[in-house]
């Protein structure tokens, strides 16, 4: 890390808070602290410098290898270098480029809430892979109180640490689309009060970008028109890498689209709105592939590039059930499994808004010096009004069709078969039927379905067992009983072979499409508590925290899962008992 070149391309594009206009001044011992740790709302700009607040005592715990090697780093030498586990617990600090919070605001269970901004978290720099060309953004969560941090205390507790340490390593692993954790360092003689007084930590977070719908939300609030203008071009060029990137993977989809059709010439800022709509309706997709539910997609959790960011009360769900929420005060079941596609299309809706002026100008008045230097002439005002509201029901279509795409073929990739148009009423719907039904582990029934031998005359019997866990019992107040759930799988299981029988696929060639795409370990609530006991417990001792991070970051290949601990890789990848499922949490973290 301490040869690697270290940049901010956020703070050099974007504008700096007039209260603190350069770094000179946050470096200044004669700059009252206040003005960098008490919370303020900014009259002006896109962050604040700001750098992390001194604690007592770090341990660090670990550090994801795959992160380091995404960086570029060797694994090894990094993770145990004294120069790493300082800047990534924020003992030191590289002043040039300077730290910074970003400043944003946001939509929260549907009602604006104002400037909320980076609270905890402090940006360091942004380091490219010199082999990938890969550019990632480093920064601190849980670093200490920053101007954003309104009435909270800029801590994070070791719970909910571990908790996003893991979950995020894990998801990018899977393959969703993911911000991600490079490491996490405990702060044992830093207490918060939550529920209880906690213990707390430090993770350092990379991704390609930080920036949310939030992020624009706050321009509009402020009604800083130029603000838009400087956030949307530092999104075109720095974080989708130009304009001819824009729209590229769905270009199809998108250029006849009928809506689309009718709006002439898409400008750059149309193309930006629509690949944030693209890229967000594939996440949500992903999301439901593999029941993972983040439990608050409010318009500040929700990133430009589409990825799962702010892990507070998430849960990968147990099995298949569409009112699940994983947020325990969610009382309203908006973020809960069912409602994700919409509460996302809310937030397009919302970013929609924040760029109506430039959606709506189109390429007729973009170019105008007015347009440009003023703003709109009262006589464009209902135009540039129609054609944004066209703008925004063309991504509405868009983000349907291309969400029903992405999420059906996942499901096809996990069954291992060709997706068809007429899926989601066939073999799909047969799929979920059984999994409702029968609450079946749903990520292990997908592992499961992958190893069976399903020929010409094979024992429906003695498959549809396979897929029963040893521990289950009979439910005595419902008709949750093991011939019901036999019953139930053997229906689908004869639906499945009618389908891979008309794609003569054979058990290898089904094997070899689907383990692919099925995790043979997801991190469930249940087990993250566990983790969390014991590190608690046991003075920070990483062996669990270490084997769970093992099993997370390689969930398709078991041999790099380690020779220690192989109780508890057993434990943690079979179906839990019925008393742990479906978890949920607070968003106190
Ligand atoms: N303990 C805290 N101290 C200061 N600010 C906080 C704290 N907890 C939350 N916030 C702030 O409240 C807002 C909403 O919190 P939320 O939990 O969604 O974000 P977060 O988990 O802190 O950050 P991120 O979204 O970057 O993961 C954010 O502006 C966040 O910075």
């Amino acid at each position: 890390m301490k040869a690697s070149p270290k940049t901010s391309s956020f703070t050099k594009r974007l504008s700096a808070d007039p209260a603190i206009p350069s770094v000179d001044i946050a470096k200044d011992p004669n700059t009252p602290q206040e003005l960098l740790h008490k919370a303020r709302r900014l009259k002006a700009g896109a962050f604040t410098w700001t750098r992390p607040e001194p604690r007592k005592e770090y341990k660090f715990l670990t550090a994801s290898p795959r992160a380091l090697n995404d960086l570029g780093f060797d694994e090894k030498q990094e993770s145990e270098s004294e120069y790493f586990r300082q800047i990534v617990s924020g003992q030191a600090i590289v002043e040039n480029p300077y730290p910074y919070s970003q400043a944003y605001a946001g939509y929260q269970f549907g009602d604006f809430a104002g400037q909320l901004g980076d609270g905890r978290v402090v940006n360091l720099f942004e380091i490219t892979n010199p082999k990938t060309g890969r550019r990632y953004e480093l920064q601190l969560k849980g670093a200490g109180k920053t101007p954003f941090s309104r009435f909270a205390d800029g801590k994070a507790v070791l719970r909910s640490s571990i908790r996003e340490f893991i979950v995020s390593e894990s998801l990018n692993a899977i393959g969703i689309p993911s911000t991600r954790s490079v490491a996490l360092t405990a702060l044992p003689k830093t207490y918060a009060q939550r529920s209880a007084s906690e213990k707390c930590a430090i993770v350092c977070r990379m991704a390609p970008s930080w920036i949310r719908v939030g992020n624009f939300d706050l321009y509009r609030y402020r009604g800083d028109r130029e603000g838009i203008f400087q956030l949307s071009d530092y999104v075109i060029d720095e974080v989708f890498k130009g304009e001819s990137k824009l729209c590229a993977q769905y270009a199809d989809i998108i250029n006849y689209e009928p809506k689309i059709k009718a709006l002439g010439e898409l400008t750059k800022y149309d193309k930006m709105y629509l690949e944030i709509i693209v890229r967000n309706a594939k996440s949500v997709a992903y999301w439901q592939a593999y029941c993972f539910l983040n439990g608050v997609l409010n318009t500040d959790n929700t990133s430009v590039l589409g990825l799962a960011i702010d892990f507070g009360p998430f849960a990968f769900m147990d099995y298949f059930d569409p009112n699940y929420t994983s947020n325990h005060d969610d009382l309203m079941l908006r973020y809960s499994f069912k409602n994700m596609p919409s509460a996302i299309w809310f937030n397009m809706v919302k970013l929609g808004e924040d760029l109506a002026e430039l959606i709506g100008a189109g390429g007729k008045y973009l170019n105008d010096p007015f347009f440009k230097e003023k703003g709109l002439k009262e006589s464009w005002i209902d135009d540039v009004t129609k054609r944004a509201e066209g703008v925004i029901g063309a991504g509405g279509d868009i983000f349907e069709r291309i969400y029903i795409d992405q999420y059906l073929k996942l499901v096809c990739k996990r069954l291992g078969i060709t997706p068809r148009p007429s899926d989601h009423l066939g073999v799909v719907a047969s799929l979920f039927e059984t999994l409702q039904h029968t609450k079946l582990d749903y990520n292990l029934f997908f592992a499961t379905l992958q190893q069976q031998h399903i020929k010409d005359n094979f024992n429906v019997d003695a498959v549809a067992a396979a897929f029963i866990p040893d521990t289950f019992k009979d439910d005595p107040f419902t008709d949750l009983t093991k011939e019901n759930v036999t019953k139930q799988l053997k229906s689908f299981l004869i639906d499945f072979k009618k389908r891979i029988e008309e794609e003569k696929l054979t058990d290898e060639n089904r094997y070899e499409r689907a383990h692919k795409f099925n995790p043979l370990f997801v991190p469930k609530n249940w087990i993250l508590d566990e983790v969390i006991d014991y590190t608690q417990e046991n003075e920070y001792d990483p062996l669990y925290l270490n084997k769970l991070l093992k099993m997370s970051i390689n969930p398709y290949d078991k041999s790099q899962w380690g020779a220690e601990a192989k109780e508890l890789e057993k434990r943690w990848t079979s179906a839990p008992s019925s008393d742990i499922q479906m978890l949920q949490c607070s968003c106190s973290s």
